[in-house]
């Protein structure tokens, strides 16, 4: 799991760090990786250099130690025999210090853009900026036309602790960050902005407060956690899945869930609902019956996914969270939810509201905008169960604080029909007893996991060739 810190909690940490330190020393550190990876970055660009020798590098630097950062890396690079422009977005503001050294090093200052850049160095605004560019510095990034850009801590423009990104913003290929990953590294069109994100050590780690504001998972979390049977299991102890979704009109919603489910952990799912001859038809290991009430017990449900906001949904909507095992509610579900939130007054067992943006504004009364984790903390809290936020960025929040956010999104996953898909696989988590925020997560994880495997051989899946992949993509876990 990688923690995401906010801007002031790396303000904290640097301080305590930097107590023990001489000045500069931990710019120093910074410039030594991001040259580093620079150097890396142009070894494998084709062209006249070799490496940083003979590339044409050109820094923005602006007024504050992003800059600074950015002008001893280029010293550095200067220093392997490449040439290097420095262009002071803010005039007289600049990092002095560093500047002297850009210069001694045989660094070129100038005011308008070189005609030819191999590399861009992003030095303009770092964690200390406020969302936006200097004019300035817009004019200048319309000119340049690198081949590679590099941002140094995160690309230029952005809201650091949200990831939003409300007016003009680099662009970066790469971003080079140090000690942590930051909210705009990870959420929002801020993520898209940053391109590939190298993390540099500088040794803040130790002065992190322990737990990050944010957890993105990774495929090592999946490994270790997924709840692969054993040889002691049999269908009941790896949990037994209700589905109650689809209705007779609209069976397609029944089947992408039921096949969500069927590749998940759980051992035995049951559909309740109109759509139970087409389900068997396409799932005969499922076995049907016609409602909640006749379902028998089972480890977790699932209600929403094509089901109508009609009585009859209503009423098994009731029957759902009347039942003390963990449910997730979909679509439909929420819906409903959101018009009769009084639902929820004595429901205690584990719940996950599965909303896209439109069905969040239902439930919570405005839409979840550019602060999209706060967003969704806010709504599992003041409904006290967990919500996953759909969107390339899938956010899964806990009424306990806990945030994940999901790094595996792909655009394949805006089709109708994965939504059931996920729902189903998260229900099936919560039949073999994964706790509700961790089970949302592995599901949004693996669902687009199985997302990129299929794009990468399929322009546009659909989702049932998505759910086809989940199996394959879950079973490679266990290699
Ligand atoms: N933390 C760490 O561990 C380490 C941090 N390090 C590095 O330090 C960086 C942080 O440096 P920093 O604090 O000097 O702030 P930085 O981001 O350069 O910019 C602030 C300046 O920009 C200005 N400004 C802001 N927004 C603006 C806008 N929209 N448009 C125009 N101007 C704007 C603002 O001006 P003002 O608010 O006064 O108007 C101020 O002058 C960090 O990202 C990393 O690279 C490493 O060296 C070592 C380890
Ligand atoms: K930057």
């Amino acid at each position: 799991m990688h923690g995401v810190w906010r801007t002031a909690a790396v303000r904290r940490a640097e301080a305590e760090l930097m107590r023990g330190l001489p000045p500069l020393a931990l710019m120093h550190r910074a410039a030594a990786g991001l040259a580093a990876t620079c150097t890396q970055l142009l070894r494998a660009m084709p062209g006249k250099h070799a490496g940083a020798y003979g590339a044409h590098i050109t820094v923005l630097a602006g007024p504050g130690d992003n800059g600074g950062d950015a002008l001893l890396a280029a010293e550095r690079l200067i220093r392997q025999g490449a040439q290097a422009t420095a262009i002071a977005v803010m005039g007289e503001r600049v990092h002095r210090q560093a500047l002297r050294a850009f210069r001694d090093a045989g660094g070129r200052l100038a005011t308008t853009a070189p005609t030819h850049t191999d590399l861009l160095i992003d030095g303009i605004i770092g964690i200390g900026g406020r969302p936006g560019l200097p004019e300035r510095a817009v004019q200048l990034l319309e000119t340049i036309h690198p081949r590679l850009t590099v941002a140094v801590d995160v690309p230029s423009g952005v809201d650091v602790d949200t990831g939003a990104v409300p007016g003009p913003a680099v662009n970066a290929d790469v971003t080079v960050t140090f000690g942590c990953r930051k909210p705009a590294h990870v959420l929002g069109d801020a993520a898209l902005r940053t391109g590939y994100l190298d993390l540099i050590d500088i040794g803040l780690g130790p002065y992190l407060e322990c737990e990050g504001y944010l957890q993105v998972p990774t495929l090592d979390d999946m490994i270790e956690q997924w709840p692969f049977p054993d040889e002691l299991d049999d269908k009941y102890t790896r949990g037994v899945v209700g589905i109650a979704a689809g209705s007779a009109e609209y069976p397609g919603a029944a089947i992408l869930a039921t096949a969500g489910a069927l590749s998940g952990p759980a051992g035995y799912v049951r559909y309740a609902g109109a759509a139970k001859a087409q389900v068997h038809n396409h799932h005969p290991e499922v076995v049907g019956t016609d409602s909640v009430a006749t379902a028998g017990r089972t480890q977790s449900w699932l209600i929403g996914p094509g089901s109508g906001t009609g009585e009859a949904t209503a009423h098994e909507l009731k029957q759902v969270l009347a039942r003390p095992v963990p449910a997730v509610l979909d679509a439909d579900a929420i819906t409903l939810l959101a018009q009769s939130p009084h639902l929820l007054a004595n429901r205690e067992a584990p719940l996950v509201l599965t909303p896209h943006d439109r069905e969040f504004e239902r439930l919570y009364g405005t839409a979840p905008g550019d602060r999209r984790a706060e967003a969704a903390m806010a709504l599992a809290k003041r409904l006290h169960c967990t919500v996953l936020l759909k969107g390339h960025h899938t956010i899964v929040a806990d009424s306990d604080g806990t945030v994940y956010v999901n790094p595996t999104g792909h655009p394949a996953l805006a089709t109708a029909g994965t939504g059931d898909v996920l729902a189903g696989l998260v229900a099936s988590l919560l039949a073999a007893g994964i706790p509700a925020a961790r089970a949302a997560m592995m599901g949004a994880f693996m669902h687009g996991m199985a997302a990129r495997a299929v794009a990468s051989e399929i322009v546009s899946p659909v989702a049932s060739q998505i759910a086809a992949e989940l199996p394959g993509t879950i079973g490679a876990l266990n290699d």
